[in-house]
């Protein structure tokens, strides 16, 4: 005793106070967590300081008393709900972060267990909130929150809502009575919906996923609900009464699968820690592959004896152990919500945040998509918001945290003209909630955005040409007059109109201009010229690249004409059908749409793009400049063209061709090649394992070829090809 007091006496008074300052934040964000539904720093903010309070104790463990937040699984609270205890506690799990804490815990289990000859069972960490399910006979008859580990809040009715839960066990053999613990979660794709109806019922939006779950759980009305599409991973047993024999969890998932409990299908039994780092880096990689959001991943002794043997200390089983991922969630401040320009005048509101590292990478906007989005997240400059950046993912502001709210946020209003232009924005299309910037020509950054696109590596691939080139000969600050109007002087840029050019030096993601990292300014450079006043290295290059740029093929041309929906691969099947420009433009709609690759939205576009003079005028100085503007080898002087007029579809396997070798050979022979039969179809080849599409030629009796007929008709044309043409059958 004496001793005790002693060992008491040398914790520092600076410690003690820092543990009780660390233990009163802990219960704050637990109960706001766990009952408020409404966290105010993040799942990685929150672990950061329990891990701080563990070390503190680790150094002076006479901090650990009982009552200390690390010994808990939760806080105790008062609550509307119904108090419920749970027959055995309800725990939560130690935690590592990387493989070495994990190697640590499989190192204690094993002196633990003494023997060799166990097993891993490998696990995801759902990502919601825990619940117990009580059935006594078959029958579920109650579920509760976990609450404080020992003593739940009652929610059974709005539990018996969720579809996935039975409300009777399968089977005869179900035991008098099991408590199945297990994770109800909520579908990230159905967050945004729920946060957009509360905000429009003037209730505030969840932060994330997990507290909709949690929230919709723990509220009073059941048939509120019903409406909210909840699901439920089950992960454990506790309780289990008149039931013998379970000797593996993996074997106890099974039966539990029998009674028609959702078990998980991601769950794998390993020999050994090698299988479980397999696991836990295939999961890592393939994180968003999952029906649910994970969080980390959980490993367990399998064999229920032994993890009796290792018990359990107050807050969590020692035969387990969470391996946490990194968090995909930030919280950090809505600095501006600002409007970006895109290639084709979409305008589009955007986040600015303090920056922050998620997932890996500085993370300093984030896409609003427009302004309705913006309305039903509920976001206001100035709040703290709940940052999301998954995998590649873009990143995306989930929702606000309302309770950090100081009334100095004001609210995001969508401005009326473009920020880059003043022309007054309109909706898309009528009906639209997109608006656009209507100057399409010279908006200097749709110009910018698409002659950064025209240079880049699916287009002409013009080195040196980036983007802040592109915004110094759209928008320079000097000379007034940008040399680019429009692409159409692009080919006849010279070293005099670049030298005298200075400019914002912009940054490519935001549109904004860099600012120097000491002193804060926004960078202005002379873009092209040095201190001698002649081209920079970079900029003579750049020229260079342009005047070879004329040179590309066809289809990089025509990608890099920024015609809406045609893209690089569009732009193939075009060059490839129609091998010049001119031949494109004069092609009938009908005859764009039935093209393979090609369709009606493109030809559409298309015909748009043509019929406006000002693109007429960047074909007629392109073409004077002297860039390619038909495929090579195309046009008269091209060999004779036998197949000229016919429609021909292929299909199935062909011995002696590949799809494009057949296709190619069409092609090259002037015929078009199609992917749908129809009544204009002239021809349908045939391989082997035809699809429906040989059906299709049948009925509507087009002549079909066998792989003979097709050398037929690319050696001695259609005529001799319709003879030995199956005949079209009755
Ligand atoms: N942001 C905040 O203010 C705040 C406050 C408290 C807790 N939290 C967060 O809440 C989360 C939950 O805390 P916790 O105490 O439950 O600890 P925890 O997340 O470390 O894990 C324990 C829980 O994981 C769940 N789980 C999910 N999948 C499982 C599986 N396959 N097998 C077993 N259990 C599984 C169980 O319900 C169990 O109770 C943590 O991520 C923590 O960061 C955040
Ligand atoms: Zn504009």
């Amino acid at each position: 005793m004496a001793g005790d007091k002693q060992a008491e006496t040398t914790v520092p008074t600076e410690a003690r106070e820092q543990h009780a300052k660390l233990a009163e934040q802990i219960e704050e964000h637990r109960f706001r967590y766990y009952v408020k539904d409404a966290p105010v720093v993040s799942d990685a903010e929150f672990d950061d300081l329990l891990r701080t309070l563990e070390a503190l104790e680790d150094e002076y463990p006479e901090l650990r008393t009982p009552d200390s937040p690390t010994q808990k699984v939760s806080v105790e609270f008062e609550t509307d709900l119904a108090e419920v205890e749970h027959r055995e506690r309800m725990l939560s799990l130690d935690n590592v972060f990387d493989d070495a804490g994990l190697a640590a815990w499989a190192e204690r289990v094993h002196k633990d267990v003494g023997t060799p000859g166990y097993h891993f069972l490998c696990e995801l960490k759902v990502d919601g909130l825990a619940v117990n399910l009580t059935y006594e006979n078959g029958r579920l008859t109650r579920a509760a929150t976990r609450g404080t580990g020992r003593i739940g809040e009652d929610i059974t009715p709005n539990v018996m809502t969720i579809a996935e839960i039975p409300h009777r066990l399968a089977g005869d053999h179900v035991p008098g009575l099991v408590e199945i613990r297990g994770e109800v979660y909520f579908p990230m794709e159905a967050f945004e919906a729920l946060n957009a109806r509360r905000v429009a019922a003037g209730e505030k939006p969840y932060a994330n996923p997990r507290n909709s779950a949690s929230g919709s759980l723990r509220q009073k009305d059941p048939k509120v609900t019903a409406t909210l599409p909840l699901h439920m991973v089950v992960h454990g047993i506790g309780a289990l009464e008149g039931f013998e024999g379970l000797s593996r969890l993996s074997g106890a998932y099974d039966l539990l699968k029998s009674w028609g409990l959702p078990t998980s299908r991601h769950n794998r039994v390993v020999d050994d820690l090698d299988g479980v780092r397999e696991f836990i880096a295939y999961y890592g990689e393939n994180r968003h592959s999952v029906e649910h959001e994970i969080d980390g991943v959980v490993v367990k002794l399998d064999e229920i004896p032994l993890q009796g043997r290792l018990g359990s200390t107050s807050r969590a089983p020692r035969w387990a152990i969470a391996y946490k991922y990194a968090p995909e969630e930030v919280n950090t401040k809505l600095v501006n919500i600002r409007v970006g320009v895109g290639r084709t005048g979409r305008v589009t509101p955007y986040a600015q945040v303090e920056p922050v590292t998620v997932a890996g990478s500085e993370v300093e906007f984030a896409t609003l998509h427009n302004q309705d989005v913006v309305k039903a997240k509920g976001v206001l400059i100035g709040d703290t918001v709940v940052l999301r950046k998954a995998g590649d993912v873009i990143p995306e502001i989930l929702g606000p945290v309302v309770d950090l709210r100081d009334g100095s946020e004001r609210e995001f209003v969508m401005p009326s003209e473009c920020p880059e232009c003043g022309t007054a924005l309109r909706p898309m299309k009528e009906g639209d909630v997109d608006l656009r910037c209507p100057n399409a020509r010279s908006c200097p950054a749709q110009l910018r955005e698409r002659l950064f696109y025209l240079a880049g590596r699916k287009a002409l691939d013009i080195e040196h040409f980036g983007y802040v080139a592109a915004a110094a000969l759209t928008k320079p600050l000097e000379p007034s007059e940008p040399p680019l109007m429009d692409e159409g002087d692009l080919f006849d840029l010279s070293a005099e109109q670049l030298l005298p050019i200075r400019a914002y030096v912009l940054d490519q993601d935001s549109g904004l201009p860099k600012r120097d990292p000491k002193t804060g300014e926004e960078k202005i450079a002379t873009v092209f010229a040095n201190q001698q006043g002649e081209l920079k290295k970079n900029a003579v290059s750049m020229l260079e690249f342009i005047a070879a740029a004329k040179e590309r093929p066809l289809a990089r041309v025509l990608t890099g004409l920024s015609i809406r929906h045609v893209g690089p691969v569009a732009a193939e099947a075009l060059a490839r059908e129609f091998r010049s420009i001119e031949r494109i433009e004069q092609a009938s709609e009908e005859e764009l749409a039935n093209t393979d690759g090609v369709g009606s939205i493109i030809a559409a576009s298309l015909k748009e793009w043509f019929a406006e003079e000002w693109h007429q005028e960047i074909l007629r100085k392109w073409r004077a400049a002297g860039v390619r503007m038909e495929e090579e080898g195309s046009g008269e002087d091209e060999g004779p063209r036998p197949l000229e007029g016919l429609t021909v579809v292929v299909t199935g396997t062909l011995e002696h061709f590949t799809r494009d070798g057949a296709k190619e050979a069409l092609q090259s022979r002037g015929a078009k090649v199609t992917g749908s039969v129809s009544k204009k179809t002239s021809f349908v080849v045939v391989g082997d394992n035809p699809g429906s599409k040989y059906d299709k030629a049948m009925q509507v009796k087009v002549p079909v070829l066998n792989e003979d007929g097709f050398n037929v008709l690319l050696e001695q044309g259609p005529e001799a090809a319709a003879e030995v043409a199956l005949p079209a059958e009755e």
